[in-house]
């Protein structure tokens, strides 16, 4: 049994543009990841990186150009993956004259549900995104963040193993916001793999086990958030001591962290440039040896967004070298996309 909810290797995707289609555009150029089974999977790039020709190659709406997709261990894009998958695409729109009952019916039954399955499925889901109460309410008094979460319930009518969000939270309040992430939560503990592409990078780094940054078409980085967060950071102690005697406990670690002491209203503030929580213990416990009390300590992590800015600013670096003038013809593949369908 494949545990990957998504694997992507080495997929390409080659637009073409212009007249008689000359003018290239390499929105993909070997992205090669796997997202496990139930986890939350984001989804980052800056604008033009290619998330959305990703997704929509998963969904099949688009052809891969080369490379391979599978999702759920099935051919991406094919009927039989469809029905396992859940979709919210972005700035979606529910007809202002259904309920939160009637459009999930119309969804339900646009996606191929019976509407006897639509009932039985329509209270978990509501249930589910804390829709119950507004479910026979006009979707027109809808706030943004309750049209979100009903979009998301018919993402989950059909029961889907995986749940792919295109900017769930985009234009939604904090408080929809924070009542999105709580869906998102209870979806993955019931086991569901969650994959989402945002551009709302704390909200990105609130929700995710792990992410993928994209950036014009390659890939820079798979890890989890905090292993992007987790840098060198900066911790900041206030003690009570005298500057020279903090300087002098700290002096048998001077290779390993750099100190930076000066006098304060406590008696010292101290900064130090720590790689891991075992440099702050060696400190701590050097300066409680010393006599020295420990009044404050803080620790300043890196952000998604900090991380996210250093990755692609380094990237953007090295980029002017890679044009698009690629030697490499990009083929179209069309006759294996639904391979899994032909008949055995
Ligand atoms: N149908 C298309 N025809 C030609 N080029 C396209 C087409 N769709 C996307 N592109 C180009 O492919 C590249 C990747 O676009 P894509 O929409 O996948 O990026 P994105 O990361 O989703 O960007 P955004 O965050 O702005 O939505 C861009 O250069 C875009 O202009």
């Amino acid at each position: 049994m494949n545990a990957s909810a998504i694997s992507v290797s080495s997929l390409r995707k080659t637009y073409r543009e212009g007249t008689f289609r000359k003018r290239k555009v390499e929105a993909l150029q070997g992205v090669t990841f796997d997202v496990q089974k139930g986890e939350i999977f984001g989804l980052l790039g800056p604008n033009g990186a290619g998330k959305t020709t990703l997704i929509k190659i998963l969904l099949g709406i688009v052809r891969r150009s080369g490379g391979d997709a599978k999702v759920l261990g099935l051919t991406a894009g094919s009927l039989k993956m469809r029905s396992h998958v859940g979709y919210l695409p972005e700035n979606h729109r529910i007809p202002q004259h259904l309920t939160g009952n009637t459009a999930l019916e119309y969804y339900g039954a646009l996606s191929g549900l019976s509407g006897q399955a639509i009932r039985q499925a329509r209270p978990k889901v509501l249930e589910q995104v804390g829709l119950s109460k507004r479910a026979k309410s006009s979707v027109s008094g809808y706030s943004k963040g309750m049209l979100q979460r009903l979009g998301l319930a018919q993402a989950m009518l059909h029961d889907p193993d995986l749940i792919v969000l295109d900017e769930p939270t985009d234009g939604v309040d904090p408080v929809g916001r924070r009542e999105i992430r709580q869906v998102l939560h209870r979806l993955k503990q019931e086991g569901k793999t969650v994959f989402l592409n945002s551009h709302l990078l704390q909200e990105t780094e609130l929700v995710s086990d792990r992410v993928a940054i994209l950036n014009r078409g390659r890939l820079q980085k798979v890890a989890t958030v905090d292993e992007l967060t987790n840098v060198e950071t900066e911790v900041r102690f206030e003690l009570c001591a005298r500057t020279e005697a903090v300087e002098e406990a700290a002096k048998p670690f001077a290779e390993r962290i750099a100190v930076v002491a000066e006098p304060s209203s406590a008696g010292t503030s101290a900064k130090a440039a720590v790689s891991d929580q075992a440099d702050i213990d060696l400190l701590v416990d050097a300066w409680r040896a010393a006599g020295i009390s420990i009044v404050s300590l803080s620790r300043a992590k890196a952000t998604l967004e900090d991380a996210f800015i250093a990755l692609i600013g380094s990237a953007e670096k090295n980029s002017d070298a890679q044009t698009s003038d690629s030697a490499e013809e990009a083929v179209e593949i069309d006759d294996d996309l639904f391979e899994d369908e032909k008949p055995a």
